[in-house]
């Protein structure tokens, strides 16, 4: 049958060993017995069905999260699941609840910005979730602004209490996740007023319900804020309005690493730089580059399946039609995009270690890597982010009609990630500040001051400035110091152009804000150098299965031509490459395409993405597309009765005639 025959005689193609692919998909061996288990446990549990979720009404949706987040917990502490089981079943349960941001946000700022003894008060009550917490940043008329919020904390010495205030409408609280209905407490960031005199935006710890009855505390106005883009999708969230009119929290109260209030009402500063108030946001960036590979993955396993069992035109000798998959406009749609997910997973596997190398330091008193590590996370979190969400979309687009049918899974998907472009920072104003970052090293060069980390290659600024790409034929094109070399140049003339650009202005600021659209293309190129050169590091590890290492050059190699191919203009304007050299990586690409192609289906397997997690009638690792889909239709609430409701009152009557007889 078609499906069934055309995935298994795809499997039997494969040229290299799935399982070690699925090892290095996941990270280690034990990663990926932990996410095997893991995923096993959720897909074979019925409360954690998805099936249903773009059919229910808003408030039977949320009601349906609150009660797999109530069994999701439950299951944690019955099965004693550690730290890293817990979070992959939260994962896997694949439902953006309260429960994120009580474990992504809440309890990792209290653990980055409060005291020893903070933390000791409150990430034992997190720990248990006797209290739920979510993270009260972003306002009604301020997000990317973080020095514009306007609620106030103001310091009473006579009381030893911060007064929490929101003094006009557009201080109200709006967006953070989890607040509108669950929470009981959040981290409020707000303006430190001491004296009348304004310190600038902190984080404070303030209870917003009580823990008895659930009802908001004295002088806490909260709700939701309202349904957002798609069915289901990100609706299973709470995101929450809330307004304080002068409540009270005792001094102790501030999150007080980085400066504390005396009960004199003094201000200390320690010695930690104080853009470590923004630090969650670091954390919670370099964890969505590892989500944006999850997201990718997911949808370019669908449509790979997919493309394997849809056929179209071009009868064979055997009568039947071709597979979509190999049709070369195909390829070059899907397989740059599956070349992303890896890369993207390479990418945030390096972040991961950045961060946790960063955080090491912190405890140490070195704050040095803290402004690199502050753009790796911005740019590679606005890369990403950008390149999931439209490839999300491209993917739908590659599974033809079926995959705008929500039971391709697509459309909640996409509906579900599009708003990480926007939170957790705006990918554009991200982009700024790796600009901002680029510049002031491009402007250190010469000064004795080298360039570090990812920037170490802008110390090479005179060989990168007049090099000459040396491909001659089209395997050139293969060679890591040959890409790496045409990469770095092209990031490098990008970003002493806009330094040139910007030295012609005799204010900065005003320069920076009309050169601001070709720094942030100088801010694109620097970050896909980053994956580029982070996912060549990787293929000098040592890689062990049949086959293995090879699949990943391809894909390695894919991705870097295909970025090449898609700024082309980039490449030839600042002279990096000639015209000829440009139609040769073409060649190149399409030839990793036909590389590719036998190996497709087992390069979406590796991903090891169970049935369940994929929620796709398309993707089904069997290829039982058609009947499926069938059944699937039957099951719409609209096929509840043969006959629909409303026939007699609209459609009858029309039908009858007795609507146009009353115009008459
Ligand atoms: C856009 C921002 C960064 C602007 O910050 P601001 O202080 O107003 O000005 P500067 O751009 O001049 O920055 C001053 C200085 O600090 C450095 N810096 C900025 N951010 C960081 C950081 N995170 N870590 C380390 N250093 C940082 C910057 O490089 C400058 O250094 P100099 O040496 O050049 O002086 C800021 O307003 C911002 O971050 N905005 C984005 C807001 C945001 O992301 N909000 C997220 C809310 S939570 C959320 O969305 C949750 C979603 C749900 C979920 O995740 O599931
Ligand atoms: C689903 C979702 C969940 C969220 N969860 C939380 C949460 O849990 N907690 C929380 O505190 N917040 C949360 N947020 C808020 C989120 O962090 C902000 O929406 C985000 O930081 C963007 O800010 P903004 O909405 O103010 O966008 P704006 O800054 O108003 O952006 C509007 C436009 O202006 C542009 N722009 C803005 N500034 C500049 C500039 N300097 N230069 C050039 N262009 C600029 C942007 O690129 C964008 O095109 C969430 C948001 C969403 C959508």
């Amino acid at each position: 049958m078609a499906g069934f025959d055309d995935l298994a005689s795809e499997r039997s193609k494969a040229q290299f060993d799935v399982e070690e692919m699925k090892v290095i998909w996941a990270g280690s061996r034990h990663t990926l017995e932990v996410s095997d288990r893991i995923s096993r446990l959720v897909a074979n549990d019925p409360v954690f069905r998805k099936d249903t979720r773009t059919m229910l009404s808003r408030k039977d949706l949320f009601k349906n999260t609150l009660r797999k987040a109530a069994h999701a917990w439950k299951r944690i502490i019955e099965l004693r699941l550690s730290e890293e089981e817990a979070a992959e079943l939260r994962f896997y349960v694949d439902e953006p609840a309260f429960m994120d941001l009580h474990w992504g946000m809440f309890i990792p700022t209290i653990k980055g910005q409060g005291t020893e003894e903070q933390q000791q008060k409150w990430l034992p009550l997190a720990y248990k979730m006797k209290i739920i917490g979510c993270y009260a940043q972003t306002e009604l008329g301020h997000g990317s602004n973080v020095q514009g919020l306007e609620t106030t904390a103001t310091f009473d010495p006579q009381t030893d209490e911060f007064i929490i205030h929101s003094p006009t409408l557009t201080s109200s609280k709006w967006w953070p996740g989890g607040l509108g209905k669950v929470s009981t407490h959040a981290v409020v960031y707000g303006r430190l007023i001491i004296d009348s005199k304004d310190y600038g935006v902190n984080g404070f710890i303030v209870q917003l319900r009580s823990l008895d009855d659930h009802l908001p505390l004295p002088g806490i106005t909260i709700g939701d804020i309202g349904m957002k883009f798609g069915s289901g999708a990100y609706n299973t969230m709470d995101n929450g309005v809330l307004r304080f009119d002068h409540v009270r929290i005792p001094r102790d109260q501030m999150l007080m690493r980085v400066s504390q209030v005396t009960r004199e009402g003094k201000l200390v500063q320690s010695n930690v730089p104080w853009q470590l108030v923004y630090g969650t946001m670091v954390y919670v960036r370099q964890k969505i580059v590892s989500d944006a590979s999850c997201a990718l993955s997911r949808a370019v396993c669908i449509a790979t399946r997919y493309s394997a069992v849809r056929r179209q035109f071009g009868l064979q000798s055997n009568g039947i039609e071709t597979q979509v998959i190999d049709y070369k406009t195909q390829q070059s749609r899907l397989f740059p995009l599956l070349a992303s997910a890896y890369a993207f997973r390479f990418v945030g596997e390096w972040l991961k270690w950045l961060y946790m190398d960063v955080n090491q330091r912190l405890q140490a008193s070195d704050f040095s890597t803290l402004p690199e590590a502050h753009a790796c996370t911005a740019g590679l979190k606005s890369l990403t982010t950008s390149a999931t969400a439209d490839g999300i979309e491209e993917c739908r687009k590659l599974c033809g009609g079926h995959g705008y049918l929500c039971s391709s899974g697509l459309p909640e998907l996409f509906a579900v990630y599009i708003p990480a472009c926007t939170y957790e920072g705006d990918n554009i104003v991200l982009l700024l500040q790796v600009a901002r970052f680029l510049i002031k090293t491009v402007s250190q060069l010469g000064s004795g001051k080298e360039p570090v980390g990812t920037t170490v290659y802008m110390g090479r600024v005179e060989q990168l400035m007049q090099c000459h790409c040396a491909v001659q034929k089209a395997e050139d094109w293969l060679k890591p110091s040959v890409i790496l070399e045409a990469f770095e140049a092209r990031s490098m003339r990008m970003s002493v152009a806009s330094a040139q650009n910007l030295a012609k202005f005799d204010n900065q600021e005003e320069g920076f804000l009309e050169l601001s659209a070709d720094l942030v293309q100088a801010a694109v190129a620097h970050c896909q150098l980053i994956v580029v050169s982070k996912f060549i590091e990787k293929l000098q590890q040592d890689i062990p299965g049949k086959g293995v290492k090879g699949q990943l050059e391809a894909l390695c190699n894919i991705y870097a031509l295909f970025i090449l191919h898609k700024h082309l203009g980039d490449f030839l304007s600042t002279g990096c490459i000639t015209p000829k050299q440009a139609s040769l990586a073409n060649a190149q690409l399409r030839s990793l395409y036909s590389q590719v192609r036998p190996n497709a289906i087992a390069l979406v397997d590796a991903f090891n993405y169970t049935d369940h997690y994929l929620s796709s009638v398309l993707g089904r690792y069997d290829g039982n597309v058609y009947p499926k889909l069938y059944e699937e239709a039957w099951k719409d609430p609209l096929n509840d009765s043969v006959v629909p409701d409303g026939y007699q009152e609209y459609i009858q009557p029309i039908l009858k005639q007795q609507l146009r007889n009353a115009r008459l």
